[in-house]
C-alpha cells in the first residue's frame, strides 16, 4: 500500500471547515501545522534522491553566510593592520583571504542554482504526482458525491493545492535552511553579547504576530469565497468557449455573463483590497519597530568600537551578523505564518483524500452470475437524490426485469426513467427497498463486476475529444488496440459509415477542441456512442434515448440491428418514440416516479390506459 493511499491515516485532524465562513480558531491553525510532517513524507515519497540532494545542498548553504562574514572581518582587520604598520606591507595573507571569499561567492552561487534546480524538479514531480492521485481518488468516489456542492468545493480546493503546494515545499525546506543559518550566526552574536539577541527578538515578534493575523484573515477570505470562485471560473468558461459560443451569440448573453462576472469579481476585489490596505498599514508600523531595534543595536556596537572594546573588523562582523540575523529572523517568522497558512490549505488537500465512497467493493462479494438466470427484481424501491432530500425521484417500484427480456421505459420528462436506470447500474443505492439480482441484493455483488456486465449509453453521453477509434473503444477500453472489434462495433451501430467519411478514418480526431479535429452532427455522435454499447458485449444493455438525434431511417435500422444483435440478452430502452418502444417485449409506464402500467404493446393497447392514450396521440401526429 503506497503512502498516498494511506494519507488519511496520517491526517486524522479536525476537518477544515468546508462550507462555513467563520474564521478559523487558533487551535485549528496550530492543528493544521501537524500536516507538515505528512506533507514532507509525501515529498520524500515523490522522489527520495531529489529530496535528499536538496536537503544536503541546503545544509551546506546554511553555513556560508557565517563563513563569508567572518572572512570579511579578517580582511578588514588585516587591511587596518597593514595601513597602521607601514614597515610590514606583506599582502599575501590578505590576498589569500580575498581569494577565499571569492571562491566562497562562486561556490555559494553554484549551490543556490543547484537548490533552485532541485526545487523545481521536485516541485514538478510533486505537482504531477498529486494530480494523478487526485484523479485516481476522484475515480473511486460515488456519483452522489459529485452532485454535492460541498464535495465540489473540496475537490476544487484540492485541485488548486496540487500546484501551489510546490511553493510550500520550497518554503518548508528554505525554513529549515534559514533556521540552521541563524543558529550559526547567533552563536557568533551570543559570544559577543547575548542581549543583542533579545533586542532582535523584541524587534521582530510584533511583525510576526501581525503577519500571522493577516495570513489567517486572508485564508478565511479565500476559503469562504470558494463557491463564488467556482462560479467565476464557470462564467469565464461559459463566456468564451466553443461549446457555448453558439447560444451566447444567438441569445445575446455576453453582457449578462460579463456583468455577473464583473459583479462577483469586484466584490472579491473589494474584500481583498480592504484586507490588503490594513495589512500594508500595520506592516509599516511593525517594520519601523524592527528598524528601531536594529539601529539601537547598531549604535551600541559603534559605541563599543569607539571605546576600543572591539576592532573595526568585529564591528563589521557584528553589524553584518545582526543585519543578517534580523533579516533571517523576520523571514523565518513571516514564513512561519505563511507555512501555517499553507498547512491550512494542505488540510483541504488531505480532506479530499479522506472522502470515501459509500458504494464499496464488498470483500465477501458474491460472484456475478454467468449468465444471469432470473433477472433483476425491484422490491419496493424508492430513491431521493441527496441534493433534493424532500423529493422522491422514484418510489414504490415493484417489477422484475427478466433475464433475456427487452423492457422499454416510457414516461414524461422527469418521470424517473434515467434514475431507475442509474439504480440498476448502481451509480446510486436505493434510499428504500432493494434491487435483487437472481434473488440477491445488488449490494452483495462487487460494483465493478456489475458494471462490467452492464453497457449503458446515457442520453447525455460524453463526446470524447479523442480519435474515432478511441471514441468507440471507451466501451471496453482494454480493447483499444483491437481494431477489428472496434470496426465490428462501429458497423453494428452504423458508426462505420460516419467514420469512413472522415479524412483520417479511425485515426481522425473528433470534436473541435484539438487541432485538426472534425466536428460531428448530433446523430453522428450518437452512432459513435452506440458503438460503445456493442464494444462492451455486456449481459445487460441499457440505451437511454439513444436515437433521439437519429433520422427516421437510421433509427429504424439501429433498432432492427439492436434486436438482432442483442438476441437473448437483457436490455432496457428508454425512448419517447413509440415506433421504437413497441418493439420491446414489455413496456413499463412510469409517472411521477411510480409504476403506472406494465405489459406488452398489445396488452397495454387493450388496457386502453395511459400508454394507449400516449401511443394514439403520437400516431395521430404522423397521420
Ligand atoms: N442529479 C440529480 N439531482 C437531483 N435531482 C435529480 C437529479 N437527476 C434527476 N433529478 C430529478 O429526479 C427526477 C427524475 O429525473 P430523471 O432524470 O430520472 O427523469 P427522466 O424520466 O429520465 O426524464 P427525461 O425524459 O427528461 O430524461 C426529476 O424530477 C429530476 O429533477
Amino acid at each position: 500500500m503506497s503512502f498516498w493511499s494511506r494519507i488519511k491515516n496520517f491526517t486524522r485532524l479536525t476537518s477544515a471547515k468546508s462550507a462555513d465562513k467563520s474564521p478559523l480558531s487558533l487551535k485549528e491553525r496550530v492543528n493544521a501545522l501537524k500536516n507538515i510532517p505528512a506533507f514532507l513524507k509525501l515529498i520524500w515519497q515523490t522522489n527520495a534522491a531529489l529530496a535528499a540532494g536538496n536537503i544536503f545542498l541546503r545544509l551546506i548553504r546554511s553555513a556560508i553566510p557565517l563563513a563569508t562574514l567572518y572572512i570579511a572581518k579578517l580582511i578588514i582587520d588585516e587591511v587596518i593592520r597593514i595601513t597602521q604598520s607601514p614597515d610590514d606591507v606583506n599582502t599575501s595573507y590578505l590576498l589569500s583571504l580575498v581569494a577565499l571569499e571569492f571562491g566562497l561567492a562562486i561556490f555559494s552561487d553554484i549551490l543556490n542554482r543547484g537548490t533552485a534546480l532541485l526545487d523545481s524538479l521536485l516541485g514538478d514531480l510533486f505537482a504531477n504526482k498529486s494530480s494523478v492521485e487526485l484523479m485516481k481518488h476522484a475515480a473511486t468516489l460515488d456519483m452522489a458525491q459529485f452532485e454535492d456542492s460541498v464535495f465540489y468545493d473540496k475537490l476544487e480546493r484540492a485541485r488548486r493545492q496540487t500546484l501551489s503546494r510546490t511553493i510550500l515545499m520550497s518554503q518548508v525546506l528554505g525554513q529549515m535552511q534559514d533556521i540552521i543559518t541563524m543558529g550559526f550566526l547567533a552563536v557568533g552574536l551570543i559570544a559577543f553579547n547575548p542581549w543583542l539577541i533579545l533586542l532582535l527578538l523584541v524587534a521582530v515578534i510584533p511583525a510576526f504576530l501581525g503577519e500571522s493575523h493577516f495570513n489567517e484573515r486572508s485564508y478565511s477570505l479565500v476559503h469562504s469565497w470558494t463557491p463564488e470562485r467556482r462560479e467565476l471560473d464557470y462564467l469565464r468558461l461559459t463566456g468564451a468557449s466553443d461549446e457555448t459560443a453558439k447560444e451566447i451569440k444567438i441569445f445575446g448573453l455576453a453582457d449578462f455573463l460579463i456583468n455577473r462576472f464583473q459583479e462577483l469579481s469586484d466584490k472579491f476585489y473589494n474584500d481583498n483590497k480592504k484586507l490588503a490596505l490594513r495589512r500594508a498599514a500595520w506592516g509599516s508600523v511593525f517594520a519601523a519597530l524592527g528598524s528601531i531595534g536594529y539601529y539601537g543595536a547598531y549604535l551600541y556596537i559603534i559605541y563599543q568600537t569607539i571605546n576600543g572594546q572591539i576592532s573595526i573588523g568585529q564591528l563589521t562582523f557584528l553589524s553584518g551578523s545582526f543585519a543578517r540575523l534580523r533579516g533571517l529572523l523576520e523571514g523565518i517568522l513571516n514564513r512561519f505564518s505563511s507555512i501555517a497558512e499553507g498547512a491550512l490549505y494542505l488540510q483541504d488537500f488531505f480532506d479530499f483524500f479522506q472522502l470515501t465512497p459509500h458504494i464499496k467493493t464488498n470483500p465477501q462479494s458474491r460472484p456475478f452470475p454467468q449468465p444471469i438466470r432470473h433477472g433483476f427484481t425491484f422490491d419496493n424501491v424508492g430513491f431521493k437524490y441527496a441534493n433534493s432530500p424532500d423529493k422522491w425521484a422514484i418510489r414504490h417500484l415493484n417489477f422484475t426485469l427478466a433475464a433475456g427480456e427487452k423492457l422499454a421505459l416510457v414516461g414524461e420528462n422527469g418521470a424517473g426513467k434515467t434514475t431507475l436506470v442509474k439504480l440498476l447500474a448502481r451509480l446510486y443505492d436505493p434510499s428504500e427497498g432493494r434491487i435483487l439480482l437472481d434473488g440477491y441484493d445488488l449490494r452483495e455483488y462487487n460494483p465493478e463486476d456489475l458494471r462490467k456486465e452492464i453497457g449503458v449509453i446515457f442520453q447525455d453521453f460524453v463526446r470524447f475529444q479523442m480519435t474515432a477509434s478511441n471514441n468507440i473503444a471507451v466501451g471496453r477500453i482494454e480493447e483499444k488496440e483491437n481494431l477489428s472489434r472496434i470496426q465490428t462495433s462501429a458497423a453494428q451501430s452504423l458508426a462505420d459509415s460516419v467514420i469512413q467519411k472522415l479524412p483520417g478514418g479511425y485515426d481522425q480526431m473528433i470534436g473541435r477542441r484539438f487541432a485538426k479535429g472534425v466536428e460531428l452532427s448530433g446523430g453522428e455522435w450518437q452512432k459513435m456512442a452506440l458503438g460503445r454499447a456493442y464494444m462492451r458485449n455486456a449481459q445487460l444493455l441499457i440505451l437511454d434515448e439513444p436515437t433521439a438525434a437519429l433520422d427516421a431511417r437510421a433509427e429504424h435500422e439501429v433498432f432492427q440491428r439492436f434486436a438482432e444483435l442483442t438476441h437473448g440478452k437483457t436490455a432496457v430502452l428508454i425512448s419517447h418514440r413509440f415506433s421504437t418502444v413497441r418493439m420491446a417485449d414489455r413496456i413499463l409506464v412510469i409517472e411521477n416516479g411510480q409504476l403506472l402500467e406494465i405489459g406488452s404493446h398489445i396488452e397495454l393497447l387493450a388496457k386502453d390506459g395511459r400508454y394507449a392514450e400516449l401511443f394514439r396521440l403520437q400516431a395521430k401526429g404522423y397521420q
